[in-house]
């Protein structure tokens, strides 16, 4: 444990593979063959976030003077910048890194594994945690690092072979202020922290400010209401936005170096820019104290974003990105006593989310029995119930709760489970080519770009009135998957193959308000989609055919679609007891019927239905059954909407009828 900016994530790997050098290039006559040989084995730092790993990995590859992918290299989903046989140092989410043990349980290909931001409690670390005592200690040492970190749990956990080290003090001094009274409009008090700093300090001198907001959609007001505020004063200004569904290109622009003339950044962050990184220049940061965090309702099985307070580790965190190259001060938008209030640390992540994945990942690689494996923080026993029901319900896991052969294929893929399935169902259907698009796009997040975040003015003649038009073209009623794979195909044929005379896919899109990079992100996910699923090349794949196409038939794809979500679903109702108020539970997200009520396997009368569409506002349509993935009470962040129609129900899903 030590300061934040005092080393650990630069540092500290830098300086295991210095002696593991050293011990490598001595005399071995001291150590054993077996033992010598660990410190031949490459070096692995997690991160929470691809971001991090990414830049972090590009610092320590400048410092050490190498090309990034040789000795230092980084691994984040669907982006491999590594040398199987070179990279000695290897930056690697935590989540690449859990995927990596699903083939190699022991990891034998590392020396030393170092779980870097710890104290986040992600999901991935605490399960890599929960796994560390099966990897053969001493062989595989394990480091686990962070700058506010509960030492206690992880003591306790390894009480044996744990031993700690805290450094203290930094290198540059970080006043923090908190505000005087409540601020019930974080946005607004944002915005004058901000430009109260740009006008009274001296621009010339530098000093960038970094504003931590919860979510894009804070963000994009923020970054309107400064571009409004500044006008003319503009000049030598510079904002960024960063959140994570941004195209890593497009977050990448907010580390890299002013461009001429740019004396000042001004840097619009979501919490991804909360651990591990150096903004270089960042003098002040203005912290508003909410984050948005994913929460699991075991009732609804909904998945929901919120946003609440933030811990006081996350507070030290946010505060830590100044004073890295220079003293600096957090401008913290909440009282001293509303920080006094504040939790500890953040409630991990094992605890608030669903958690099918991660029993499909556990599954993978070989754990029997998810109730019974230690964990650093042991999930509810209901929870764990739910997902393994849920795995169940799409054939991941057997009656006697073992890994199907469909399981085994389904953990391959760096998808949710429910995706992961569809993909997998696909060729029944005829419609492999259609469904890796559809998974692709989901992955790709906000395709279409709403211009004022969705709000504002609504005229017919204003922008917002004018995107809405021409997304309503791609709109497919049967749901948002076909609309997904609309505007993917337009993109194809209309920007990219038959690029028209009004210019290529940039003003396609332009003219289409649809983000380019979304699409190419798509197009890049779809690639590798392709490979895992394909076997053509290295006989390493599943063995499908990923060109069968279903072509105009979208009935085909929708059945696909359908069967998958409807089990899902189905795996997620009440049981009898549970389900005794019928379909009177408002937007519960659960399945119901227009015309009836089903009897179902899982036993109980289900339930209600909100016929959501995300993309096009609600959308009900007579005598259909509609499925939503995820509804937030004021925002909406739904992965996948399709209609299912009652004449299909038998024919896709006939056990759940029987
Ligand atoms: N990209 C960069 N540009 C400039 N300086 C950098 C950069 N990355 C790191 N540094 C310098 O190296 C120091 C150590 O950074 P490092 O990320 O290793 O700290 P840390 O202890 O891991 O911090 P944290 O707990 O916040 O993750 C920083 O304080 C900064 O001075």
């Amino acid at each position: 444990m030590a300061e934040t900016g005092s080393g650990k994530s630069t540092q500290i790997p830098a300086y295991l593979e210095e002696g593991n050098k050293k011990i490598r290039s001595s005399s071995s006559s001291t150590i054993n063959s077996s033992t010598l040989s660990s410190y031949a084995r490459s070096i692995c730092v997690t991160q929470p976030r691809r971001v991090a790993a990414i830049t972090v990995a590009t610092r320590v590859a400048q410092e050490r003077g190498c090309v990034l992918g040789t000795t230092v290299g980084y691994r984040v989903r669907f982006d491999d910048c590594s040398h199987p046989r070179k990279t000695k140092i290897l930056y690697a989410t935590d989540g690449m890194l859990l995927r990596e043990a699903m083939g190699d349980p022991l990891l034998s290909r590392y020396g030393v594994v170092v779980l870097d931001e710890s104290h986040e409690r992600s999901l991935q670390t605490d399960i890599l945690v929960s796994k560390a005592e099966e990897w053969k200690l001493p062989r595989l040492k394990v480091v686990v690092m962070s700058a506010t970190l509960q030492i206690s749990t992880f003591q306790s956990f390894f009480p044996e072979s744990c031993s700690t080290i805290q450094i203290p003090g930094r290198l540059f001094p970080v006043q923090s202020v908190y505000t005087t009274d409540y601020q019930d409009d974080y946005i607004d008090s944002a915005l004058s922290t901000a430009l109260q700093i740009h006008y009274e300090t001296d621009i010339e001198d530098g000093g960038d400010i970094l504003v931590f907001l919860p979510g894009q959609e804070e963000i994009e007001d923020l970054n309107q209401l400064l571009k409004r505020h500044l006008e003319e004063d503009q000049k030598g200004v510079m904002i960024c936005v960063l959140y994570a569904a941004l195209p890593p290109e497009v977050q990448m622009l907010a580390f890299a170096p002013k461009p001429k003339g740019c004396s000042r950044k001004i840097i619009l962050a979501t919490n991804i820019a909360e651990t591990s990184v150096t903004l270089d220049g960042i003098r002040y940061v203005v912290d508003c104290g909410k984050h948005k965090i994913r929460d699991f309702s075991n009732s609804t099985g909904m998945e929901s974003l919120t946003v609440q307070d933030i811990s006081k580790a996350q507070a030290a965190q946010r505060m830590g990105r100044a004073g890295r190259v220079s003293a600096g001060i957090c401008f913290r938008l909440y009282t001293e006593d509303a920080f006094d209030s504040m939790a500890e640390t953040a409630v991990p992540e094992i605890s608030r989310v669903n958690l099918a994945q991660v029993i499909l990942m556990l599954k993978g690689m070989g754990v029997f029995d998810p109730l019974q494996f230690d964990y650093l923080t042991k999930p509810s026993a209901a929870s764990i119930r739910r997902a393994c029901q849920n795995l169940f319900a799409l054939g991941a896991l057997t009656e006697n709760m073992e890994l199907s052969n469909h399981g085994k294929k389904m953990a391959r893929l760096p998808v949710d489970p429910i995706y992961a399935h569809l993909l997998l169902h696909s060729p029944k259907y005829g419609c492999t080519h259609e469904m890796l698009t559809a998974v692709a796009m989901l992955s790709a997040e906000n395709v279409l770009f709403r211009p004022g975040g969705g709000g504002g003015d609504q005229g017919s003649g204003s922008l917002t009135h004018k995107a809405a038009q021409a997304h309503r073209r791609f709109a497919s009623w049967e749901g948002d998957l076909p609309t997904l794979l609309n505007i993917y195909e337009s993109w194809r044929k209309e920007a990219i193959y038959a690029p028209t005379k009004r210019g290529g896919s940039k003003s396609w899109c332009a003219r289409n308000f649809v983000s380019g990079r979304s699409l190419a992100r798509a197009y890049s996910v779809r690639q590798q989609l392709s490979t895992i699923c394909n076997n053509s090349l290295d006989k390493s794949g599943l063995g499908m055919d990923v060109s069968v196409s279903c072509g105009e038939d979208t009935v085909s794809f929708l059945k696909c679609a359908c069967a998958g979500l409807f089990l899902q679903a189905a795996a997620r109702m009440p049981s009898t007891n549970e389900a005794s108020d019928g379909g009177k539970r408002g937007n519960s997200g659960r399945l119901y019927s227009s015309r009836g009520r089903y009897k179902t396997k899982v036993g109980g009368e289900v339930a209600s239905i909100h016929p959501t569409s995300t993309l096009f506002g609600r959308n009900p349509a007579p005598k259909t059954l509609v499925y939503t993935e995820l509804l937030v009470t004021k925002k909406t962040y739904l992965r996948g909407v399709t209609q299912i129609r009652e004449e299909w129900l038998v024919e896709v899903a006939p056990d759940f009828f029987k």
